[in-house]
């Protein structure tokens, strides 16, 4: 193998462009991911569950498709070729996107929504999956062509190849998922100015553009391996074979053999069946490993879910929920040079050796404990999470819109005094109490308020409270008007609308951080000023005695439905941190065992099998979290950190019967004595098959040392 490119400190310089490469296709991906929710409900304007399904339907499609770009790269095209003409597929898939956010193509009456909405979910769903093919076909090439780059002797510096691809994946992940929000956040439009996702969806178009465009002015320096024919069909016959032939010869007559692959040998080539057993072996070692990315994978959901329960308050920085994802890229860049330079070479140093597949099942034991901090972070949650009331339960509160101090009796409790514009806190009744009056009746399972009037014996008004936390961390409010005219409340993001005398608003929802709300009677008008936090829920009561003016502010009262979120985001850190640990350890580690037991015409296939597990691994979340249906979340957390460890512990007994092998050393083996026919050489033959008999009935052939 000629693999003399221009070489950089031992490096091959060809791998620069490789590197470049994925983080530019990295950017892309992400980038468009980030908003790709958005999109769709804002702007093809889909609800929750269509735009979640679809967007969870598009992520699985991206880790199926590298199945079909391995075949077509190691059966056909080779990987040279096939990165080339699916980064084009992808590319225009992401140009396709791009035009399809345009609000101004289908917008005839210029009112800044598209009035040919199908157009653009058609041209957006072709760009999906043009992207889904082209970055899940190209992903399995790209690694396995940067390894192919390195001789065989280069192990070292192929595992450090790994590691610097896996920071330009994370690179590029987070410049991306940081910028195009900020580029979608952007006004833009011809006729009228809208959100702009046409640009949030340009730059990882051209950066796609710039993917490709790098890619092939390192053509000059690549080494391309050939593909040799075929090679899947050659596998599957060949696999088909041995088994047909297997039971042809099930009778016991007929002498055992070491392998079941075996009895293909009286059709096929004994290369081409040592590789299928190599790939068979890292395959079924694959077997349990997509637990680990269903944990993984809960980063995005359940873990993002659970950030909108917290309060996201660094000091003067506010971190929005979904944004604490980015702390995986962070901890990446900063976890895998550490990991390389000083904690390997340590764990080396104390002569310990720790192969791939221990570095593996560390990796997964670490994001079981992720999921244990998880669960820990989640039962504090719980605790300052509000009492809602029970099925049989019903929660009142009072509120006295009244200039007078009111006395109220309720059943079961003690008398209350309410002075004017007071609220009660909530107060547990069971219904079907008999003493209830039934002047007001109470819902079961549903928390209400009773607006006491200025005349006691005017008709009382019971509003329906809100009875869960406000979803994504937004705070629900609401006013409510005990003056004798009608009020129109407002902020720039939320219009309560004209509000009746004696009446209330429906809740809004509205961001954290400072708001100014304008209130407007007629001419007069008061600004009302306030803070919130995260996921929590206020009645604004304005009394009968607001005087509009400069001090009005003071005279409206805020009552607190539902505290803001007290437990501070920074205690998700400890879980990013062990389950990112994790992945440097499971899937840096993985990545490059992939390449290195894989035969050589079966790289990329490698890489796809490890990348179906991943695919794999979305499935499960879906699967467990609907047939688990735990009632609290924690319960889910450490159900998810048990099975893992469950499964952690079948990964190692089948890792401590792997024999790490060198394909290259193998295949070279058959090659040359196939090549030789003479008497000492039909001996050699012999030996090594001998050989490999028992290296793959489980004896030791490479000791391996990291
Ligand atoms: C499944 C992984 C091999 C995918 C890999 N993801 C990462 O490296 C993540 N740490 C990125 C983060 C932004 C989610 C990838 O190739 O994208």
């Amino acid at each position: 193998m000629n693999k003399k490119s221009s070489r950089v400190c031992g490096y091959p310089l060809s791998i620069f462009f490789i590197v470049v490469n994925e983080f530019c296709e990295r950017f892309s991906y992400y980038g468009m991911r980030a908003v790709l929710v958005l999109y769709f409900k804002y702007f093809l304007r889909w609800d929750d569950d269509l735009a979640t399904s679809i967007y969870h339907t598009f992520v699985a499609l991206c880790y199926l498709t590298p199945i079909l770009g391995a075949i077509v790269a190691d059966s056909w095209l080779g990987k040279f070729k096939t990165i080339i003409y699916l980064s084009i597929v992808y590319a225009i898939g992401q140009v396709a996107m791009a035009v399809s956010a345009i609000h101004d193509i289908t917008d005839t009456d210029r009112d800044g929504t598209p009035d040919n909405m199908t157009f653009h979910v058609v041209l957006s769903m072709v760009g999906l999956f043009l992207i889904a093919l082209g970055t899940g076909g190209i992903k399995p090439c790209v690694a396995a062509f940067g390894g192919d780059q390195f001789s065989d002797h280069q192990d070292r510096q192929r595992r450090t190849f790994f590691s610097v691809f896996y920071l330009c994946i994370n690179g590029g992940s987070l410049l991306s998922t940081i910028i195009t929000p900020i580029l979608r956040a952007q006004d833009c439009g011809i006729h009228s100015q809208q959100k702009c996702y046409s640009l949030a969806f340009g730059v990882p178009a051209a950066l796609m553009l710039v993917a490709l465009v790098v890619f092939i002015v390192g053509s000059g320096m690549y080494y391309k391996a050939e593909p040799q024919g075929n090679i899947m069909l050659d596998v599957c016959k060949c696999i088909g074979f041995a088994i047909k032939n297997r039971y042809r010869h099930r009778s016991n007559q007929y002498p055992k053999r070491q392998h079941w692959m075996d009895w293909a040998e009286e059709k096929y080539d004994k290369l081409l069946i040592a590789q299928i057993k190599m790939v068979l072996k890292v395959l079924f070692l694959y077997i349990p490993l997509p637990m680990f990315w269903t944990l993984f994978d809960q980063k995005g959901s359940r873990w993002t879910l659970q950030a909108t329960t917290m309060n996201g308050y660094f000091g003067s920085l506010v971190i929005q929920p979904d944004q604490m994802q980015t702390v995986n890229p962070i901890l990446i860049l900063t976890l895998v040079p550490i990991m390389d330079s000083v904690i390997y070479p340590l764990i080396n140093k104390c002569g310990l050796n720790f192969t791939p597949l221990k570095r593996m099942t560390v990796g997964m034991l670490l994001a079981a404990i992720a999921f244990v901090c998880a669960a820990l972070v989640q039962i504090e949650i719980d605790k300052t999470l509000p009492t809602f009331p029970s099925t049989s339960q019903s929660q009142l509160k009072l509120l006295n819109m009244g200039s007078e101090t009111v006395t109220i009796k309720m059943p079961g409790n003690d008398p209350l005094n309410l002075t004017a514009a007071q609220v009660s806190g909530q107060i547990n009744i069971s219904v079907g109490h008999p003493e209830v009056r039934n002047t007001i009746s109470l819902a079961k399972g549903q928390r209400q308020t009773l607006l006491i009037p200025l005349t006691i014996t005017d008709e009382w008004l019971m509003t329906d409270d809100i009875t869960s936390k406000p979803q994504e961390g937004n705070n629900a409010i609401r006013f409510v008007n005990g003056m004798k005219t009608a009020v129109n409340v407002s902020i720039p993001a939320a219009n309560f609308g004209l509000i009746e005398p004696f009446s209330y608003s429906n809740y809004s929802l509205i961001k954290n951080g400072k708001v100014t709300f304008t209130l407007w009677s007629g001419s007069q008008s008061c600004e009302y000023s306030t803070d919130f936090g995260f996921g929590s829920s206020y009645t604004f009561f304005i009394p009968s005695t607001l005087v509009f003016g400069p001090n009005c502010q003071e005279s409206i009262t805020a009552a607190e439905d539902i505290k803001p979120n007290s437990v501070h985001m920074a205690l998700q850190i400890p879980q990013y941190f062990f389950i990112t640990a994790g992945e440097v350890m499971f899937s840096v580690t993985g990545l490059e065992f992939s390449y290195s037991q894989a035969p050589s015409n079966m790289k990329a296939v490698l890489q796809a099998g490890w990348l179906f597990t991943v695919a794999i691994g979305n499935f499960i979340v879906l699967i467990v979290a609907e047939l688990a249906k735990l009632p609290k979340q924690w319960a889910e957390y450490v159900l998810f950190a048990s099975l893992l460890v469950a499964v952690c512990f079948i990964f190692s007994i089948m890792a401590y019967f792997y024999t790490y092998i060198d394909p290259a050393e193998i295949e070279a083996q058959f090659k040359k004595n196939v090549n030789e026919d003479d008497e000492d050489n039909k001996h050699k033959l012999q030996k090594t098959e001998r050989f490999y008999r028992k290296l793959f009935s489980g004896g030791t052939l490479k000791q391996y040392t990291a």
